[in-house]
C-alpha cells in the first residue's frame, strides 16, 4: 500500500473534479468578466487626472442610505407647530414623589407575594432575587414624562429606549389583565374602566418591573379580513397595533402608548413564569407538537380560540402599560359617533343629517377642544380602517381639554382595499379641523414626506419589520387623499374660518 489508500482517494478526487468545476464554471467567467486576474487581486483607484472635473459635494455613494425622510417630517416646521412653554408641575400626570412611593409599595407587596408563593411551593431556587425598583427605569420615566401635551414628549428620549426594553426585557410574570379578570369575578370589578370581551391578550411584567399588555398575532399581515366579516367580530391584528402607534407618533397626536413587536417565547415567557393557575390550565401542546393557549372565558372556551408558538415562539405586539387607574384616574367615553354593535342596528349619527349640530349644543361638546379631539380620533381611525372605537378614555386629571387616549387599535388595518369613509361622518358632518392636524396631513400627502414612505421608514425600526405590507401603506396615501378631499369640500361649503380652528390656543404643549 502507497501513503494514500485508495479508499483515502477517492473523496480526493471527487473534491479536486469540485473545485475544477468551480473554477471552471464560476471563477474564471468571473475573472473574465473583470477583465483579467489582476483586478480581482489589487483594487486600485484610477490615477486622478488633473483636468477631470472636481467631485460634486455630495459624491454618489451606493452604500449611503437613502436621506431619512422620517427625520426631515419631525424638524419641519410646520410638523413641529408653534413653540411652547415647557411643561409646568401641575402639567404632568404624576406627581413624581407620588408616583415613587407608590410603586415603592407596589414592588414591597411584590416582593412578599412571591415569597409566600415560592414557601407554598417549596421553591428553592438560590438564583431568585428581590425586584427592586430602579428610579431611572425606562417604563417608570415614560409615567413620569406624561403630560398635558400627550402621552410623551415630542422629541421623547425615553420612548425608543422604552421600546427596546419591552421588545428585548425577560419577564418575571404573566396574567390576565384586570378587565378580564372582572369578567372572571376575580377583580374589583368597580377598578375596571370598562369590562371587556375575551380575547387573549395577557399582562407580562419584565424584569425591570415595567408592564406591557400582550397582544398575539391571530393573522398574518398578509390575510385581508373578508367582506362578509363585521367589524365588531373581526380578528385583533397584532400588527395593527403597532402601526397605529407609529402612525399616531407621525401625526405628532403623542395619544397611543408605545408599541413594539417581539417574538414571545410563550413557554418560558409565559407559561413558566405565571402562578396564575387558570392561565396554567389553558396551556396544551397541538397536534403538531407546538405550544398553545387558549382564551379561557366565561362562555366560549374552545381550543378554535387558540394560539399557538412554532413550537415555543410566538409573534405578537406589546403595548406599554399606562399608570394605574388608581394613581392616574381615567374615565372611559362612549365615542358620540358610536356604531351599533348588532346586525341590523342603526345610530342616530347614520340617520340625521343634523347629528353634528345637535351634539354641539350639550356638554361635553358645546365648549371644549373636545369635538376637535373627535374628529381627529376619526381621521386617525379613518387612515386604519377601524370602525371598533366604542369608547375612549381620558385622564381626570386633564378635564374636559385633556387629549384623547387611543387605546385599542387591533381592529385597524383589516382591509386594504376599501376604505369605509363613514369612519370620518364626524370630519363630514361637523365640518371642523384643528389647524395643526390639517397642517401635518398636508405635510404628509407631499412627495417629500409622504405619508406610506415615512410610515415604513418608521416601521422598520420594529423587530417585526414589515409590520404591514406594501398594500396597506399604499392604502394609507389613498385615505390621507379622501380625508383632505373632505375638508377641501368643508372649505368650499362653509369657508376656511369656519372649518379651519387655530387650536394653538389650547394645542397641549
Ligand atoms: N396600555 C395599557 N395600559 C393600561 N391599561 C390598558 C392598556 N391597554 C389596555 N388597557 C385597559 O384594558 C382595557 C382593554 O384593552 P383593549 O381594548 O386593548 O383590549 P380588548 O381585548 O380589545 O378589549 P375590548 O373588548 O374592551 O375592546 C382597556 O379598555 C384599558 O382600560
Ligand atoms: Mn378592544
Amino acid at each position: 500500500m502507497g501513503l494514500l489508500r485508495r479508499d483515502r482517494l477517492l473523496p480526493l478526487l471527487l473534491l479536486c473534479a469540485l473545485l475544477a468545476a468551480d473554477l471552471y464554471f464560476h471563477i474564471w467567467p468571473e475573472v473574465r468578466r473583470r477583465g483579467g486576474l489582476l483586478p480581482l487581486l489589487t483594487v486600485r483607484p484610477p490615477p486622478p487626472c488633473p483636468c477631470a472635473p472636481r467631485p460634486l459635494a455630495v459624491p454618489r455613494n451606493e452604500s449611503r442610505p437613502a436621506p431619512s425622510k422620517l427625520r426631515r417630517l419631525f424638524q419641519h416646521p410646520l410638523h413641529r407647530g408653534s413653540p411652547q412653554p415647557p411643561p409646568g408641575a401641575d402639567d404632568y400626570l404624576l406627581s413624581g414623589a407620588e408616583a415613587v412611593r407608590s410603586y415603592r409599595r407596589q414592588v414591597g407587596r411584590w416582593n412578599r407575594k412571591q415569597k409566600l408563593y415560592r414557601e407554598r411551593l417549596n421553591l428553592t431556587d438560590p438564583d431568585v432575587q428581590a425586584a427592586q425598583l430602579n428610579l431611572q427605569a425606562n417604563w417608570l420615566r415614560f409615567h413620569q414624562e406624561i403630560s398635558r401635551s400627550g402621552l410623551y414628549p415630542r422629541d421623547s428620549a425615553t420612548v425608543p429606549k422604552l421600546l427596546e426594553d419591552i421588545s428585548s426585557f425577560n419577564t418575571i410574570n404573566a396574567d390576565y389583565s384586570q378587565d378580564e379578570k372582572a369578567l372572571m369575578g376575580t377583580c374589583d370589578c368597580s377598578q375596571i374602566v370598562k369590562p371587556s370581551g375575551v380575547h387573549l391578550k395577557l399582562v407580562l411584567r419584565f424584569q425591570d418591573f415595567g408592564k406591557a399588555m400582550f397582544k398575539p398575532m391571530r393573522q398574518k399581515r398578509e390575510e385581508e379580513t373578508p367582506e362578509d366579516v363585521f367589524y365588531f367580530v373581526d380578528f385583533q391584528r397584532h400588527n395593527a397595533e403597532i402601526a397605529a402607534f407609529h402612525l399616531d407618533r407621525i401625526l405628532d397626536f403623542r395619544r397611543v402608548p408605545p408599541v413594539a413587536g417581539r417574538k414571545i417565547n410563550i413557554t418560558q415567557e409565559i407559561l413558566e413564569v405565571t402562578e396564575n393557575e387558570v392561565l396554567q390550565s389553558v396551556f396544551f401542546i397541538s397536534p403538531a407538537n407546538n405550544v398553545c393557549f387558549f382564551a379561557k372565558c366565561p362562555y366560549m372556551c374552545k381550543t378554535e380560540y387558540a394560539v399557538c408558538g412554532n413550537p415555543h415562539f410566538l409573534e405578537g405586539a406589546l403595548v406599554a402599560f399606562l399608570p394605574s387607574l388608581k394613581l392616574a384616574p381615567r374615565v372611559s367615553v362612549p365615542n358620540p359617533w358610536i356604531r351599533s354593535y348588532t346586525f341590523t342596528g342603526k345610530e342616530e349619527w347614520e340617520v340625521n343629517p343634523f347629528y353634528c349640530n345637535m351634539l354641539k349644543q350639550h356638554y361635553p361638546y358645546n365648549s371644549s377642544n373636545r369635538l376637535l379631539n373627535i374628529i381627529d380620533m376619526a381621521i386617525f381611525d379613518f387612515l386604519i380602517g377601524n370602525m371598533d372605537r366604542h369608547h375612549y378614555e381620558m385622564f381626570t386629571k386633564f378635564e374636559e381639554d385633556g387629549f384623547l387616549i387611543h387605546l385599542d387599535n387591533a381592529r385597524g388595518f383589516g382591509k386594504h382595499s376599501y376604505d369605509e369613509i363613514s369612519i370620518l361622518a364626524p370630519l363630514y358632518q361637523c365640518c371642523i379641523i384643528k389647524m395643526s392636524t390639517l397642517q401635518r396631513l398636508q405635510l404628509l400627502a407631499l412627495a417629500e414626506y409622504r405619508l406610506s414612505d415615512v410610515m415604513r421608514e418608521s416601521l422598520l425600526q420594529d423587530l417585526l419589520a414589515p409590520v404591514l405590507n406594501e398594500p396597506h401603506l399604499l392604502a394609507l396615501d389613498r385615505r390621507l387623499q379622501k380625508v383632505l378631499d373632505t375638508v377641501k369640500n368643508c372649505i368650499e361649503i362653509n369657508g376656511e374660518k369656519q372649518v379651519v380652528i387655530q387650536d394653538s390656543f389650547k394645542q397641549p404643549l
